[in-house]
């Protein structure tokens, strides 16, 4: 065949055999450096390849610090255990935001009024060099300043501010580590997968993190900054997913939305996940709602500084099914109650939504250890199940 064009076809096959040449080449001399046989390597990628396929997609959902991020903790531990390293890791930021709740506490009782100071007078020579340290570089949060946090934290004065905690800028699991002072200002102290799940981290960009669950492959993303209107524009782009898991801070029940000042925390959550249900593009995905915080929940409720009724009208008359009362031992009707109608709410939208399909609900404190471990082995077997539907193994 003839070819006048320069640079043609013959020009072309010669440099693709010479192109070729220097691929084959270069594999050859891959295959030789390399310690791995090839068949060996083959294997691997195939491998990784059917791993890809097989993934399970989940994303996680819900408004800000309704614990997301805990949840997938759990789920992440529940065939990974955390190894020394990264418990150690979390050692200084613990003490750190010790600190920080130290500063905050104090700050609120000089603040007070009638005002007040510490009650030993020595603590304030303490909280000085708190301070000073606090801002030199590569602090280590030695063995000395863990007692003066600790002194300052047994003052009386600093106590008695403790016990307006609602009214302060603290985080709800500050207490958590004020009862934990003792323990973590030893120098051995390596914090527990309890306090790991206590500490928290706020989450700015959503990390997709693969791992094992059951031997599967999971590969699950947190979605941040998400809003009303969020799911309508981005749903297409979740077309793999099968598993949506939506989280709830039912002890938002009293605090005002950021967003819509007419409106608490937990009706924004409901409007959010009502959001989320009526995507066309979810109406076949299983949906996992984790009614979480019940801890703080309970323990606000039991405080009776918040009563329910002032921020849900229904609830006066609101009366949980006979089953529902049974269902759960010793706890206290009030708590049962509120949480139930919490519960109905949510059906409620996902029915309207979408009559057909199972809402999957859970009662849960994400950050206790052993509280969650039912909670976790019912998940992971949900999500298991929908992944082997999928496949048609079921
Ligand atoms: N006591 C208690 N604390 C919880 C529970 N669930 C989460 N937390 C705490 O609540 C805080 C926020 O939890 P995250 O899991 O980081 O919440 P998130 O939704 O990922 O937050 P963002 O990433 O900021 O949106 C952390 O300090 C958690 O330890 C719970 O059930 N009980
Ligand atoms: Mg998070």
């Amino acid at each position: 065949m003839s070819n006048d064009k320069p640079g043609g076809s013959k020009d072309f096959s010669y440099n693709e055999r010479g192109a070729q040449n220097k691929i084959k080449e270069k594999i050859k001399n891959i295959l030789k450096s390399s310690k791995v046989p090839f068949q060996k390597l083959k294997k691997k990628w195939m491998d990784q390849e059917e791993e890809i396929s097989r993934c399970e997609y989940i994303i996680v959902c819900g408004p800000k610090c309704s614990g997301k991020s805990t949840i997938i903790k759990q789920l992440i531990w529940y065939d990974n255990k955390l190894c020394y390293e990264e418990k150690q890791f979390h050692t200084k930021n613990i003490r750190k935001y010790l600190l920080e709740i130290i500063f905050t506490l104090v700050d609120a009782m000089l603040r007070s009024i009638p005002t007040m100071t510490f009650d030993k007078l020595e603590n304030e020579n303490k909280l000085n060099y708190l301070k000073n340290y606090f801002y030199e570089f590569n602090c280590n949060y030695n063995y000395q300043f863990c007692n003066y946090v600790e002194s300052i934290w047994l003052d009386k004065n600093v106590q008695k501010t403790f016990e307006r905690k609602h009214e302060l800028q603290l985080q709800e699991n500050a207490g958590y580590f004020l009862d934990k002072i003792h323990d973590i200002k030893r120098f051995d102290y390596l914090p527990t997968e309890e306090d790991i799940l206590h500490y928290y981290t706020p989450t700015t960009r959503a990390a997709q993190r693969y791992f094992k669950l059951n031997c599967s492959p999971v590969c699950i993303t947190e979605i941040v900054n998400q809003d009303k209107i969020f799911f309508r524009k981005w749903a297409g782009y979740f077309e793999n997913v099968k598993t949506i898991i939506f989280v709830v801070a039912c002890d938002s029940y009293n605090i005002m939305s950021t967003t819509d000042p007419t409106k608490t925390k937990l009706q924004d959550s409901m409007d959010l996940f009502c959001s989320v249900v009526s995507v066309a593009w979810f109406y076949h995905k299983d949906i996992i709602l984790f009614l979480n915080k019940q801890d703080l929940l309970e323990e606000k409720l039991l405080e009776g500084r918040y009563k329910f009724e002032d921020y849900f009208e229904d609830f006066k008359d609101y009366c949980p099914s006979f089953d529902s009362l049974f269902s759960i031992e010793s706890e206290p009707l009030e708590v049962l109650r509120v949480k139930h109608f919490i519960r109905n709410e949510f059906f409620k939208t996902a029915e309207a939504c979408r009559p057909e399909e199972i809402l999957y609900t859970h009662f849960s404190s994400a950050a206790k250890r052993k509280k969650f471990n039912d909670i976790l082995i019912c998940t992971v077997d949900i999500i298991m199940r929908c992944n082997r539907c999928t496949f048609g193994l079921v």
